[in-house]
């Protein structure tokens, strides 16, 4: 098994095409918006939070089956649907182009979502490679009092008391 690349990626603007709209996806998108991404789900249907979120004007919603040209300006893609056969038509529609991350056969995508904690600046993440995402999420939950709130406040003291070390050095 070749071990995927752990990156923190910059999504700030980039437009994510979300395929599906539903539980999953959901998830998907609330990860993709914390991030800043700009997203626009491609579904016939949206479950009530998605559809909260659109409302909201968080999110863009084509309201259709997914067609190649929805890809056209897309950074990254999510293959959320629950049609397999339509997630492999986006894993290939977005060929090696696009990140591709596909929710129920990951092994034609390119990257996966791990299970998360944020404390402000602090972002534990965990990924059993998709082995068990239950294991990834039980091993995140098990961070979540050793890692207290308490640590937002100490990442952000370190983070300015960092900035000034290296603003008296230049
Ligand atoms: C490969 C990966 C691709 C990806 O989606 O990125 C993937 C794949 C698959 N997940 C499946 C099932 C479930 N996944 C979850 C939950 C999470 N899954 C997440 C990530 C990933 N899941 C990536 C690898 C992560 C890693 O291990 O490194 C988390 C961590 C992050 C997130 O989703 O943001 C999130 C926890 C979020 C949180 O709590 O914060 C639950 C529980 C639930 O839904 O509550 C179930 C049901 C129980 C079960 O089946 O275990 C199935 C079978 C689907 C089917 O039955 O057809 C596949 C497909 C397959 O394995 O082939
Ligand atoms: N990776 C992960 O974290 C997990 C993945 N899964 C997988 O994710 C799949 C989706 O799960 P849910 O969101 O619970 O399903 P769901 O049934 O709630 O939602 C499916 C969505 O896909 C949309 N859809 C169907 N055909 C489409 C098409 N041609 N174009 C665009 N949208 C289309 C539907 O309109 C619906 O909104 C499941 O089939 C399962 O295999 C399940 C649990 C966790």
């Amino acid at each position: 098994m070749t071990p995927f690349c752990p990156l923190m990626v910059d999504l700030q603007g980039k437009p994510a095409v979300v395929v599906g709209g539903g539980r999953v996806a959901l998830r998907k998108v609330e990860t993709l918006l914390e991030a800043k991404a700009q997203v626009t789900i491609v579904s016939p249907t949206l479950q009530p939070e998605l559809l909260q979120l659109v409302e909201a004007g968080d999110a863009v919603w084509r309201r259709q089956p997914f067609s190649v040209d929805v890809l056209e300006e897309a950074w990254m893609v999510v293959a959320a649907t629950d049609d397999a056969a339509v997630n492999a038509q986006v894993a290939s529609a977005a060929g090696k182009r696009l990140l591709v991350n596909v929710v129920d056969q990951p092994e034609l995508g390119n990257c996966h979502f791990p299970a998360l904690l944020r404390r402000g600046r602090l972002t534990l993440a965990v990924s059993t490679g998709g082995a068990s995402p239950r294991l990834a999420q039980q091993i995140r939950d098990g961070w979540k009092e050793q890692f207290d709130d308490t640590w937002t406040e100490r990442l952000e003291r370190l983070y300015q008391e960092r900035r000034k070390r290296r603003a008296s050095r230049r």
